[in-house]
């Protein structure tokens, strides 16, 4: 494909809205937002905005595609992304690229199992620190999406994508070992993420309290360790420095599943905790801090008031 015109995304969230939004304010209409009929109607109605200013998307129903996507990006949670790959069926083409946008390590796997592995790009979004109430997304840093193709890291597929983030703005770094850095990025999720949720905790209680940290370092060990088992490129020195990144994060933030947990929401412990226990089993790695985490939440959601 020499230039990506048609994209589409599913997911207007606060990941989803924040990177349309950005790709529409450079070219008007570029992206169109896939939804079903009811989200369509609510959609219709509402006012859509990205840091207070009013975002007129296109959206289209699966009943009413009439053309193939050149690129698709899902920004669904995790407990949607089944349903939104029903969804994208009517615009996955032949040279359709898909990039999932999801936390976690197993939103490509899925997708692949769909369509095809050659149609993914792999991906994920750090250092945002967007936010969403309602239909109003905030944020003042985008942060970027780091994305590549698992064989090869200069392959036509992360051209087109380079080409696209170029002309219209959008932040992205591509590595040369995209698996590794999903993998970094997990750990830190699985680690940073679940121990938030559980004790309440915004990053400053991570950069104050040596416990928190440990706790967190308890759960990314287990990650570390199925990490190793299976030939993905971690190292213990990677732990150490997620407490650098924390120290650079506002000491008020909080991660999407402390966020989740106090709206009420459900939350993605099952791309997290229930993941590593999973592939604990499947590899043979004791993953005790998890199955504690992953009851702990599990919890938490059944009691929400
Ligand atoms: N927020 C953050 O800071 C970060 C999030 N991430 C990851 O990005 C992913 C998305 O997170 P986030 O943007 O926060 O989530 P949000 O809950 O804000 O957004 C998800 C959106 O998906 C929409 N959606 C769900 N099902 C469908 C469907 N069937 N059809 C169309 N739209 C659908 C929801 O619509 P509706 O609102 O109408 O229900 C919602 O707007 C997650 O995996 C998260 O872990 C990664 C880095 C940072
Ligand atoms: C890295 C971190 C913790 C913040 O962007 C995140 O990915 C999340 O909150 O889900």
């Amino acid at each position: 494909m020499e230039t990506i015109k048609q994209v589409y995304l599913i997911g207007l969230g606060a990941v989803g809205s924040a990177y349309a939004a950005k790709m529409n304010e450079a070219e008007p209409g570029l992206v169109k937002v896939i939804v079903d009929p009811q989200r369509l109607a609510a959609y219709r109605q509402a006012e859509i905005l990205v840091n207070g200013k009013p975002c007129r998307f296109t959206f289209v129903t699966p009943e009413q595609a009439a053309e193939k996507a050149d690129l698709i990006l899902i920004a669904v949670k995790g407990h949607h992304l089944a349903e939104a790959i029903t969804m994208i069926r009517p615009f996955v083409g032949e040279e359709t690229i898909i990039m999932s946008l999801l936390n976690g390590i197993t939103s490509e796997e899925e997708i692949g199992r769909a369509y095809g592995p050659e149609k993914l790009l792999h991906a994920f979004v750090v250092s945002t620190d967007a936010t969403r109430a309602g239909r109003s997304t905030n944020y003042a840093n985008l942060g970027r999406i780091v994305f590549g193709d698992k064989d090869n890291p200069a392959s036509p597929k992360v051209k087109a994508v380079q080409a696209l983030f170029d002309r219209t703005g959008v932040p992205y770094t591509i590595p040369a070992d995209i698996l590794r850095e999903l993998w970094w990025k997990f750990m830190l999720n699985v680690g940073l993420n679940q121990v938030s949720a559980v004790l309440k905790a915004p990053y400053g209680v991570f950069q104050k309290v040596k416990e928190a940290r440990e706790l967190m370092a308890m759960a990314c060990r287990e990650v570390l360790a199925i990490a190793q088992r299976i030939g993905i490129n971690l190292t213990a020195a990677d732990i150490d420095a997620y407490h650098d990144l924390i120290a650079r994060l506002a000491p008020e933030g909080k991660t999407s599943m402390l966020q989740d947990v106090e709206a009420g929401r459900k939350t993605e412990v099952e791309s997290f905790a229930w993941t590593v226990v999973a592939l604990g089993e499947k590899y043979g790695v004791p993953t005790p801090v998890n199955a504690c985490l992953g009851r702990m939440i599990a919890t938490l959601e059944q009691t929400y008031r």
